[in-house]
């Protein structure tokens, strides 16, 4: 059997490599459990507290000894892509996950995605706005569903245009909504849009490919 990398001090062989790395992972729905909305909304206020406070030291030598303790009881149970909650709850706020954005899907299939939510304290950018790296974010994921809803294979972001037309204020409920505009081969081609009531903020294009076999 052919060798092909190291994975935690083990060697990984060709069958094992291509059933977790050398194809897109395969992602299926999952229940969260009860508790886990309320972790993850927990560690959202965790990040807002984290880069708008300013802390005495003695509170902050506490808070890191507890961080750090949290850090601790979680690291047994750590699981391989995909078998997280996170990402895979689409019913929670930013599928459950962490990275995402705290939004929720309104609709949902071909005709295209819609979701609502706030950019928060954590997004801060500048003078009240939110970061402009975040938006690409936001899209980026929106683009991923737009073509997961419309039953394209999976495909990976050849390029995201990100054009920002106004202020993206934190704290206030938005829209982002996109679609499938067309395919051509390989080429989904998706736009969308984030919406303050009727005064659009941001609109994006993108192209995304459809992976070979084997391409991760
Ligand atoms: C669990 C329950 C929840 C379910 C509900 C949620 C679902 C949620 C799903 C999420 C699904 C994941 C969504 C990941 C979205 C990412 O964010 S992926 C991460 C960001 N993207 C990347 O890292 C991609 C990195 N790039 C690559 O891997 C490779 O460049 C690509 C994109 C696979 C393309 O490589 P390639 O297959 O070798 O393509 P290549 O032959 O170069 O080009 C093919 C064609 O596209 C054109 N093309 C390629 N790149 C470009 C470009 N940048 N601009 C213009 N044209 C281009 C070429 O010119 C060529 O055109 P033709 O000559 O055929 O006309």
């Amino acid at each position: 059997m052919t060798q092909h990398g190291e994975s935690a001090g083990e060697t990984v062989r060709e069958d094992d490599e291509y059933e977790h790395h050398g194809g897109f992972p395969k992602f299926a729905p999952v229940a969260a459990g009860p508790d886990w909305p309320r972790f993850v909304a927990a560690m959202r206020d965790l990040q807002d507290r984290a880069v708008s406070v300013n802390v005495p030291d003695d509170v902050l030598a506490e808070v890191s000894d507890r961080v750090e303790e949290l850090v601790d009881t979680l690291s047994p149970y750590i699981v391989p892509e995909g078998q997280s909650p996170s990402g895979r709850a689409i019913e929670l706020p930013g599928r459950g996950s962490l990275l995402m954005l705290p939004w929720t899907i309104e609709k949902f299939g071909p005709e295209g995605v819609r979701s609502r939510g706030v950019f928060r304290r954590f997004h801060l950018g500048g003078n009240g706005a939110a970061h402009g790296g975040t938006l690409p974010l936001l899209f980026d994921d929106m683009m991923g569903m737009i073509v997961h809803a419309y039953g394209r294979p999976i495909s990976r972001t050849a390029y995201l245009h990100v054009n920002y037309r106004a202020i993206t204020p934190l704290d206030t409920e938005l829209t982002v909504e996109g679609s499938v505009d067309r395919v051509e081969g390989r080429k989904t081609y998706v736009t969308a849009r984030l919406m303050h009531g009727d005064t659009l903020l941001a609109d994006c294009e993108a192209l995304m490919l459809e992976l070979l076999p084997g391409q991760a």
